[in-house]
């Protein structure tokens, strides 16, 4: 069976986010019938049709300033006109993101945020986290998934007298796996849709 492919491009300033994007790697070459490719702002200005061959694309950015970093920014505007030329050519391919900051909340939600807008900019399909929040309950703890308690994509948190090899923790990074996990489930299922779609079986479903 064939193979869809997940790029994951993010931008890290000291390599703590680069850390959270090879956790999103990771999961999503856990995934059945996936592979990742992982890109660096600065290599995928230079990878647009590699980009536009992905199935996905989850992007990452440290938040900096309640928002994503200015290279993020940059490669998002960049974008802008390189998709005007190549016509929409992200549509209908899925999305997500994830954020990593210094402080636990941090204003990462701004990040996210901005990140899903630039996706449904794109006319990209969102996909969220996925999991409950946790570490909320006089029982919970700081190593459970998802402990910071995001919806809308994968958050981290570096503790700022820490280098990436500390930090983020473990949690955060499995939490990053199973964003990577999930959204190459979500992508390989609307390949085959698609597939199916193609072949007739579903020919009312298809998006306008
Ligand atoms: C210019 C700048 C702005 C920052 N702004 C925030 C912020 O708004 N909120 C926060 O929690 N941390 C902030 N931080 C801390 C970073 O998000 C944190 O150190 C993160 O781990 C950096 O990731 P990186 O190593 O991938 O660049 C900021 C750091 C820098 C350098």
């Amino acid at each position: 069976m064939s193979r869809i492919r997940v790029a994951i491009v993010y931008h890290s300033g000291r390599g703590h986010t680069r850390r959270v994007a090879e956790a999103v790697r990771a999961g999503v070459e856990e995934a059945e019938c996936a592979e990742a490719l992982l890109l660096s702002v600065e290599e995928a200005g230079t990878r647009w049709d590699d980009l536009d061959a992905a199935s996905a694309i989850i992007f990452g950015a440290p938040t900096y300033m309640a928002g994503a970093s200015a290279a993020f920014k940059a490669f998002q505007e960049a974008s802008s006109q390189v998709m005007s030329a190549r016509g929409f050519a992200w549509r209908d391919k899925v999305a997500a993101g994830f954020t990593n900051s210094g402080a636990l909340a941090g204003d990462k939600l701004s990040t996210l945020i901005q990140i899903a807008l630039f996706a449904a900019q794109h006319g990209m399909h969102w996909v969220n986290l996925g999991l409950p929040p946790a570490n909320n309950s006089s029982t919970g703890s700081a190593d459970e998934l998802n402990r910071l308690g995001f919806w809308l994509g994968a958050g981290a948190q570096s503790n700022v007298d820490q280098g990436p090899s500390l930090a983020p923790p473990e949690s955060d990074l499995a939490t990053a796996r199973h964003l990577g996990r999930r959204v190459a489930g979500v992508a390989l299922q609307l390949d085959r849709g698609r597939a199916d779609s193609a072949a007739g079986c579903a020919s009312n479903v298809r998006p306008a």
